[in-house]
């Protein structure tokens, strides 16, 4: 730690992570999980959203497994290049969208790198049954076709027919080469494709959406531990989002699924209480016509309502979450009127990294004059306000996807089921404590990640039993004991 701190420059400390990881990855683990807070935000979001714009200028050698429009037609032989055979987790990438910086192409890797290190760091999934992949489909960052130093190929991006026929041979020879029970996780594709990959594998391949489903739930797990802050109950509340993608619906959905379960109402009619606002305005039943199939179900009955703030002003939310992509969209104006209307406004600001938050911590709370309960995607420092300090918790996908791994991997799932989800999110609430409520968070601090995990793994396993979704004979006991004896630890003996 001495020497990493050395650095000044987060993203110095990034490249001299990385060389660890490549020459000592039980130094690199041990590090990471004994100084996850210090060092989460340095091998994940933020830095490594910068690492991943750099990533041409930074490479020094490849870290996972680059599969390219080249070798369509040739995807099995080159999976079976990888030098480890027992493979347990896929995160894979496109580069489309990539936190949300847009199309970085190739330099996505960085990603499906930074996400296994927590797999294996937070989870416990031991680091050689994890495997980074970019499919390299070509990229339209123009900026990066005219860079001399971007790694991957100067073309635009295949679509249609050609796209779906390359992720096709992709899924397949994943499962031949590993069999039924590798996870593969998509992570940052566009929003055009991420819902159609996730419909049409979701029932032969077990796959699982961080971006959709990851966060999902644990915004799921912070509303519902902000409710004992906050009162009233899921259905009690009204929701607004800013962006309709992948976050944004797939958050909305998962709330009307457990408003659904707690009030034996149609999930249709729960959906009513949730609102989303995308680039165009109010996602409104007139618009039907022309919204992309995703939005459909939130377009409800209301008048064109065409900005935020006006929408605000319009649905009068007690909850407001940002998942458009876009920085300082939360403007003095729109967090002023929210808490015109609410003691306590619960504001989410999810977007990724830190310079596309929807605002800052110190804005929110300043703007809602300390009352706000509120969380970032990205970590934030604790703010000063009139003098009482206000820490802003982390509503990340990081909290859910290394534990929800864990689970489905130790108890031999076959598939994902949206009740996993819920499971995973459920599990996550329960560990805020006391502690946690009295200083304002909605979230358990990091330090605390690998218990965490081994709680969610264990939820997540006893649903997937439950709904004849786990192989493993004979279910496992005590399945929080044994989602900790399948940890993988970074444990140096001593020698005397
Ligand atoms: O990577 C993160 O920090 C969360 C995430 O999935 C995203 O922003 O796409
Ligand atoms: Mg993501």
């Amino acid at each position: 730690m001495h020497n990493i701190r050395q650095y000044q420059l987060p993203l110095q400390r990034y490249m001299a992570m990385m060389d660890l990881q490549e020459g000592n990855e039980r130094l690199f683990y041990k590090l990471l999980i004994d100084n996850v807070e210090e060092l989460l935000p340095i091998v994940y979001t933020p830095t490594v959203g910068e690492a991943c714009q750099k990533y041409g200028s930074i490479f020094s050698r490849p870290q996972g497994l680059y599969i390219s429009l080249k070798e369509k037609g040739k995807i099995l032989e080159v999976l079976k290049n990888w030098p480890e055979r027992s493979i347990q987790v896929i995160v894979v990438t496109d580069g489309e969208r990539i936190l949300g910086l847009g199309d970085l192409g190739c330099q996505g890797m960085g990603i499906p790198v930074g996400k296994l290190s927590l797999y294996t760091a937070l989870g416990g999934v031991r680091p050689s049954a994890c495997l980074p992949i970019t499919l390299d489909v070509g990229t339209n960052n123009e900026e990066l076709l005219n860079d001399e130093f971007y790694i991957g190929l100067r073309q635009r991006r295949v679509t249609g027919q050609e796209y779906a026929d390359f992720l096709h041979e992709f899924m397949a020879a994943v499962k031949q080469n590993y069999g039924e029970k590798v996870l593969i996780q998509f992570e940052d594709f566009a929003n055009h494709n991420a819902f159609d990959l996730l419909a049409r594998y979701g029932t032969t391949h077990l796959v699982f959406n961080d971006d959709i489903q990851g966060t999902a739930s644990v915004v799921l797990a912070g509303l519902v531990a902000a409710l004992k802050l906050v009162g009233g109950t899921l259905a009690e509340h009204t929701y607004l989002f800013l962006g309709a993608g992948e976050a944004g619906t797939g958050i909305a959905e998962l709330i009307a699924l457990e408003m659904s379960r707690q009030t034996k109402t149609p999930i249709d009619e729960c959906r009513k209480k949730i609102w989303l606002v995308d680039s165009k305005g109010l996602i409104v039943s007139t618009r039907k016509e022309s919204l992309q199939h995703f939005k459909k179900p939130w377009a409800h009955e209301h008048e064109h309502v065409g900005n935020l703030l006006d929408a605000v002003n319009a649905i009068k939310p007690t909850v407001l979450i940002g998942t458009s992509g876009k920085g300082q969209t939360f403007t003095q104006e729109v967090v002023e009127a929210i808490s015109s209307f609410n003691e306590m406004p619960i504001i989410l600001a999810l977007s990724n990294p830190t310079s596309q938050a929807e605002c800052t911590a110190e804005q929110a709370y300043t703007w809602s004059k300390g009352r706000a309960v509120f969380a970032t995607g990205s970590p934030f420092d604790p703010v000063e306000y009139n003098g009482k300090t206000h820490v802003p918790g982390q509503a990340n996908n990081a909290y859910i996807f290394p534990g929800f791994g864990l689970g489905v991997v130790m108890s031999g799932a076959i598939r994902v089921h949206d009740d996993m989800l819920l499971a995973a999110s459920e599990a996550l609430a329960q560990q805020v404590t006391q502690e946690n409520f009295d200083k304002g968070l909605i979230y358990p601090p990091f330090s605390n990640i690998r218990k965490i995990s081994a709680h969610i793994a264990a939820n997540v396993a006893a649903r997937a039993y439950e709904l004849g979704l786990a192989s493993r004979r004979p279910r496992p006991k005590d399945l929080v004991k044994y989602a900790e004896s399948c940890m993988y630890s970074p444990i140096y003996r001593n020698y005397r």
